[in-house]
């Protein structure tokens, strides 16, 4: 897992935002190789989307071979509701991308037999071979998608009963009535997301700053579901100082520093080789920059990416 720390919102959503196009455009999708692409909603999210309209809008990123999937949807909400995920997507992204409308896959939460939505939906994810990318948030209490405390770690599309501390968080889109939250959502599981070739996390604000922690300082722990990215192969968290409150300032340190020689050795660099359908390189840093721990300073950069500070990292620890 790699933690990526930026001074407030604005610039860690840009950094997401920077890094999204960056592995777009890389991948160069093409109609019969389309990047597949997993999406959070929540209000984390929303200045990501905002900047990656903006870059669309500078002809900088298209979406046009891009297919999506929504992390989740609640049930029982209509489609056309100001506050289902259906809404908050065209509105956020959708509308003002050119991305295919049969591209896009949310979950339908009033599908007659909800079992057999989530069945069909990881089975669509299955036959475009899986999520290239998974961009998700995290609740105050550590949960990933709607994969509330408790949820098993092995878990898939399903249907989720919500935890309190989700609904009141959603409360206030809803006018802060309880009573018209949905209880029940579709979600995708924590092996849903796992299973993405990369896992990219945003977490703003002082209300994550626990969920950070225990993501990141503790155990894996099916009480902060996001704490399953410790597994992942390929995971990126990118977070405001905020959110960094409840770390130590010895993690903070470590994460800095493992930034910074990844700054210093994406400066000079060898050609390029393929390893597991990751583009990455032999740099040239000194020896003593080198550890394991460094190993993601291996991964390649593009050299037309605009490489400012923020934007050359990549996990694979
Ligand atoms: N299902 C969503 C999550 O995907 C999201 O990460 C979380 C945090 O939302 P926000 O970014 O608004 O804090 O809210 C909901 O629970």
């Amino acid at each position: 897992m790699r933690l990526i720390i930026r001074d407030d919102t604005n610039t860690a959503a840009d950094y997401v935002a920077e890094y999204i196009i960056e592995r777009i455009n890389t991948f160069a999708p093409t109609a019969e190789k389309p990047f597949v692409l997993g999406l959070p909603t929540g209000s984390s999210p929303v200045p990501i989307y905002s900047a990656l309209v903006t870059a669309h809008s500078m002809g900088r990123i298209s979406f046009r071979h891009v297919v999506t999937f929504n992390m989740d949807e609640y049930v029982g909400l209509p489609r056309e509701h100001p506050e289902s995920y259906y809404t908050f997507m065209h509105e956020n992204l959708f509308n003002h991308v050119d991305v295919d409308s049969d591209n896009i896959n949310i979950l339908n939460g009033n599908a007659p037999d909800l079992q057999e939505e989530c069945t069909m939906y990881e089975a669509k994810i299955h036959k475009y071979g899986g999520i290239q990318l998974f961009l998700g948030g995290v609740g105050s209490d550590g949960h990933i998608a709607f994969n509330e405390p408790g949820s098993s770690l092995s878990s898939r599309t399903r249907l989720k009963s919500l935890a309190y501390e989700t609904m009141l968080a959603n409360a206030r889109f809803f006018n802060g009535d309880m009573s018209l939250v949905p209880r029940m959502a579709l979600t995708v599981g924590v092996q849903t997301i796992m299973n993405a070739k990369e896992v990219v996390i945003i977490a703003t604000g002082a209300s994550k700053a626990l969920a950070i922690q225990s993501a990141i300082e503790g155990g894996v722990n099916h009480m902060c579901t996001l704490s399953c990215l410790q597994l992942h192969p390929c995971s990126l968290v990118v977070v405001d100082q905020d959110a960094t409150m409840e770390l130590k300032v010895k993690t903070v340190a470590y994460f800095r520093g493992v930034e910074r020689t990844i700054q210093k050795s994406a400066k000079t660099r060898r050609p390029l080789v393929q390893t597991n359908g990751i583009h990455s390189e032999l740099d040239e840093a000194e020896p003593d920059e080198l550890s394991p721990d460094s190993m993601s300073s291996r991964i390649h950069i593009p050299q037309s990416f605009p490489v400012r500070s923020a934007t050359i990292s990549y996990g694979s620890t």
